[in-house]
């Protein structure tokens, strides 16, 4: 095993703040690309410049996880990749079903990346009785009628909607009394789902609207300097602890 980590044991029961399960991914994907460089370990202030994290907020992260780094040394790369996926339970396979497979759902079903972080798509399922067996990214489509049989035997605990908003209630709503408890929607629509069940809701426009928003301010602050100034740097005033670092998050709780 390699050298430079200080680790408490891990206790796996403790409550880690959302704040910092939001934080999770960007450490991954940062120490990802440090593994795939082979280097061996890292200091608390370069993984938060890559991850765009703070570095206190970072340090503070880790000593959820029992991860505290070697000082003078700083963080063993190898394991704290392990480590976080373990914590997000990226150790595991997660069979993943997309339901709605028309623009998005066949981006989605496309994109490499969920089965690189250990997300296997399990079935795509279409209402559209025209799409049932033609394949997308090598998958052939499954009708609705199949939904529940597909998620019974797969043992499907996440389901990505991906149809127009009109349908999406009602396919959350077959999706969790199959058995599905963790759904990622697409569709513009806010979901009612049981106790147990979470949603994350991704919504591009929400994005572009919020950049519209400082893309205003800052003309208006550039009006008000008559253009004589360069506008001071926009100050974003949020809580600490609401979301990854210096962003809003692309997905958010629904
Ligand atoms: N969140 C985002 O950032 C974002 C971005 C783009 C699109 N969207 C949303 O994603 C959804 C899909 O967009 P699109 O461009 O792929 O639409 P689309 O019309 O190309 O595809 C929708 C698919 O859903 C299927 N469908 C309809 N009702 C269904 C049902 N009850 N069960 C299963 N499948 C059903 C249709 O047959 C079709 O294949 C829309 O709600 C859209 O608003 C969200």
């Amino acid at each position: 095993m390699a050298t430079g980590r200080a680790h408490r044991p891990a206790t796996r029961s403790r409550g880690i703040p959302e704040a910092t399960v939001a934080r999770l991914p960007l450490y991954l994907r940062a120490l990802t690309a440090l593994s795939e460089r082979s280097v061996p370990t890292v200091s608390s202030e370069e993984l938060a410049a890559a991850a765009g994290v703070n570095s206190a907020k970072l340090r503070k992260d880790f000593s959820y996880l029992g991860s505290y780094g070697t000082r003078g040394v700083g963080y063993d790369v190898e394991y704290l990749v392990y480590q976080i996926s373990r914590e997000l339970g990226l150790t595991q396979d997660w069979p993943v079903v997309i339901v709605g497979i028309g623009n998005l759902g066949a981006a989605l079903a496309n994109y490499g990346g969920f089965a690189s972080r250990g997300f296997r798509v399990a079935a795509l399922i279409d209402a559209d009785p025209s799409m049932a067996g033609k394949p997308v990214a090598g998958i052939p489509v499954q009708h609705t009628d199949e939904l529940e049989a597909i998620i019974r035997n797969d043992g499907v605990s996440i389901g990505v909607i991906a149809t127009p908003a009109g349908a999406a209630q009602q396919v959350c709503d077959r999706l969790v009394a199959a058995g599905v408890t963790s759904i990622l929607n697409f569709a513009p629509t806010v979901l009612s789902v049981p106790d147990g069940v979470d949603v994350r809701k991704v919504d591009l426009s929400i994005e572009l609207q919020i950049l519209a928003f400082h893309e205003q301010r800052k003309a208006g602050e550039e009006a008000t300097s008559g253009g004589a100034a360069p506008p001071p740097p926009a100050v974003r005033t949020r809580p600490a602890d609401d979301g990854p670092d210096g962003e809003v998050p692309a997905v958010m709780p629904a």
